[in-house]
């Protein structure tokens, strides 16, 4: 019933307006599913290689759609080593990375209709945990995202002591518009940056003020207890030559920045803080997390990639207490899948993300609740980002 009969590719718009990759999959019994790639801008070194969406497609017509015609779309990891096998490397780098996670969830979507159960259940199966992700909102945000705002690349609303995921999003939601009123209070004009957070022209310590302030104002409000915490993209501030992260005219060296970031988390009571150190240094990273990880996740996105064999080295060393999951920066559902249990085994937390670059494609809401993930960071208003979230909220609908 699941068998594939055809896959198509098209350039569509991604929210920065760039062309990314949408994979349609049909099965022999009318089934149908859709899946968009998303696109990094502040991306790891050690990420799948997303090639122009042109060339993508070009290659994965060429190669990978006549080899995944026949498969059957329920038996996800054949359509992944399918497409693992017409790629040939081990990064995706020669149909992209962007066309594989396309077709990957987009087959994930097509079993789902013909199995008649919507795509989490599909993809968590019958003993899928309870749990639902708390969504890490971004409210404030620079670096790569947004040029002349912090040099800190996101904050990030964290509702922890929301009842419902619903009440969690709007939650997220107030934090962004209260901190749209800290800034007009304070003068201070702000565009967004690509992920619809505030980009203000202010340091970074203002930055943990405004959030604070805002953070509390809707934490009144709402009686429940609602934290903040960062994605530093450090590997963006790390000048390799220098050795040293780059503040604008502030440097700070490795164990600056590890006395940085732990004193952030004491005085913030910060819930999170993603790659606070660069991607290669798992022994920072490490250090960090014995200091400061029984009372904060230190989470790993640039730095692991999900990929399983950097997060085995993560967790040999001791680096981190969690990890981010993107399946376009490893190229499948399945890998994405794998990155997971590896974590959960370690007892590391789960938080599934999308990217700055993104489409309407809601897949990654249905993986968090599939993979029973502590936390989704998938923004906090606009309607890529709105699209993830309003799913959510119809999955627990759903699902009760
Ligand atoms: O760094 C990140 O976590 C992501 C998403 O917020 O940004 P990008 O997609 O640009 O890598
Ligand atoms: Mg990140």
């Amino acid at each position: 019933m699941t068998r594939i009969t055809s896959v198509s590719l098209r350039r569509v718009l991604d929210s920065r307006g760039n062309p990314t990759v949408e994979a349609d999959v049909l099965t022999e019994s009318g089934g149908f599913g859709r899946g968009a790639a998303p696109s990094g801008a502040s991306t790891g070194e050690y990420e799948a290689i997303e090639l122009p969406a042109s060339e993508s497609i070009a290659k994965a017509r060429e190669h990978a759609v006549p080899r995944l015609e026949g498969v059957y779309a329920g038996d996800q990891r054949a359509v992944d080593n399918a497409l693992r096998g017409a790629d040939g490397t081990d990064d995706f780098s020669a149909i992209g990375a962007n066309s594989a996670v396309a077709i990957s969830m987009a087959a994930a979507k097509a079993a789902a209709d013909v199995l008649g159960a919507p795509l989490y259940q599909h993809l968590g199966g019958a003993f899928r945990g309870e749990n639902f992700p708390i969504p890490l909102g971004n409210v404030v945000g620079g670096g790569e995202h947004a040029k002349e705002a912090t040099h800190i690349q996101e904050f990030l609303a964290a509702p922890v002591g929301a009842p419902s995921v619903s009440e969690a999003v709007f939650a997220n939601a107030a934090v962004h518009a209260a901190v749209a009123d800290v800034l007009d209070e304070r003068g201070v004009p702000a565009a967004k940056g690509d992920e619809g957070a505030w980009a203000p022209p202010i340091s970074d310590a203002e930055a943990f003020e405004v959030v604070d302030e805002a953070v509390d104002r809707v934490e009144e409000e709402v009686g429940f207890e609602i934290r903040f915490g960062l994605d530093m993209a450090a590997a963006e501030l790390f000048d390799d030559d220098a050795e040293a992260y780059v503040y604008g005219d502030e440097t700070k060296s490795a164990d600056e920045q590890i006395e940085y970031v732990a004193g952030l988390v004491d005085e913030y009571d910060l819930a999170y803080v993603e790659d606070p150190l660069d991607e290669n240094d798992y022994e920072a990273f490490a250090e960090l997390t014995d200091r400061v990880g029984d009372r904060t996740l230190i989470c790993g996105d640039d730095l692991f990639v999900t990929n399983v064999e950097r997060l085995q080295d993560g967790i040999d060393a001791g680096a981190a207490n969690s990890i981010l999951i993107k399946p376009n920066q490893i190229g499948t559902l399945s890998d994405a899948f794998d990155a997971v249990e590896l974590a959960a085994r370690n007892g590391y937390e789960t938080v599934i993300s999308h990217r700055s670059g993104e489409t309407e494609d809601t897949t990654i809401a249905h993986l968090a609740v599939a993979t029973d993930a502590g936390y989704i960071k998938t923004g906090t208003v606009g309607g890529e980002r709105t699209a993830k979230l309003n799913e959510l909220v119809r999955i627990a609908d759903d699902a009760v």
